[in-house]
């Protein structure tokens, strides 16, 4: 499961941002999105995220990020439609945000940089049975990106917000159940861009059809800041770092071309 994926980046230097680029890498992400580059294809379908709240398991900080973890040993939480031709589970969500509301993004649209992103993590149970397999394949992997703006209070994120003064250290782990996954989509769904491209930390493997929604969701800048109180490091450390630019600089396009589902 994506719990033994995690526990990898729980050995990893925090801020590791990893190589550059990786060698012989050329599909790595994240990239910036040039949207007057982007080429509209008809033929890229709804998305369909059918989530199931009771499929939630637990939150955690790995050291990098936190997480939301989902048991994803059966077909209860699962994404189908849009650029992908198989049925793929949910195994995690997370964000990726930075020390102000600057910038905190992964993903870029037109350069524009946003406070956060939220990653929904799938993989596709089809063709593997578990995550760790899939994340070897290409097109193993669907992550589905979301941007953070500040704006109003983003009701459904707060049980997530109100979680986390219970995993301010690296490592920490708290039961967290009945939240859908669904509340964190922007109510536009149909407006995404597709490509091809690889995880964000190590392994950096290079089996991720990535799916960047174009509308944003509001969170308050409060919210934002309860994501900033928490800490790369672990209770037993000396020198506390609070968990902040956990994001990975932008790699080289190298070519491939970014679809969008609108026009
Ligand atoms: Cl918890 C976690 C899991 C994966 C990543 C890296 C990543 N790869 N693709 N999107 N995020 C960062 C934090
Ligand atoms: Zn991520």
């Amino acid at each position: 499961s994506m719990q033994k994926a995690a526990e990898y980046n729980l050995k990893m230097h925090p801020m590791w941002q990893g190589p550059l680029a990786v060698p012989g890498g050329d599909r790595q992400s994240p990239i910036d999105i040039v949207v007057r580059k982007s080429v509209f294809d008809s033929q890229l379908k709804h998305l369909i995220a059918d989530y199931d709240p009771t499929t939630c398991q637990q939150i955690w900080n790995n050291g990098y990020s936190f997480l939301v973890e989902y048991d994803d040993t059966t077909d209860k939480s699962t994404l189908k439609g849009g650029p992908l031709q198989d049925k793929f589970r949910l195994c995690q969500f997370h964000f990726h945000w930075g020390e102000s509301n600057a910038w905190g993004s992964e993903h870029t649209v037109d350069r524009r940089l946003f406070p956060a992103e939220l990653h929904l993590v799938h993989w596709n149970s089809d063709k593997y049975s578990l995550f760790e397999e899939a994340v070897m394949e290409d097109n193993g992997l669907a992550v589905i990106g979301v941007f953070l703006k500040v704006g109003k209070r983003h009701d459904g994120l707060q049980k997530l917000v109100d979680a986390l003064p219970a995993i301010r250290h690296k490592g920490s782990v708290v039961e967290f159940t009945k939240f859908d996954a669904g509340c964190l989509l922007p109510n536009n769904t149909e407006d995404y861009w597709t490509y091809h491209g690889s995880l964000t930390t190590p392994p950096l493997t290079e089996s991720v059809t990535w799916i960047v929604m174009k509308q944003a969701i509001e969170v308050s800048h409060d919210q934002l800041a309860v994501f900033r109180s928490l800490l790369f490091t672990s209770a037993e450390e000396e020198v506390q770092k609070s968990m902040v630019n956990n994001f990975r600089v932008q790699q080289p396009l190298r070519g491939r071309t970014v679809r969008s589902s609108f026009s």
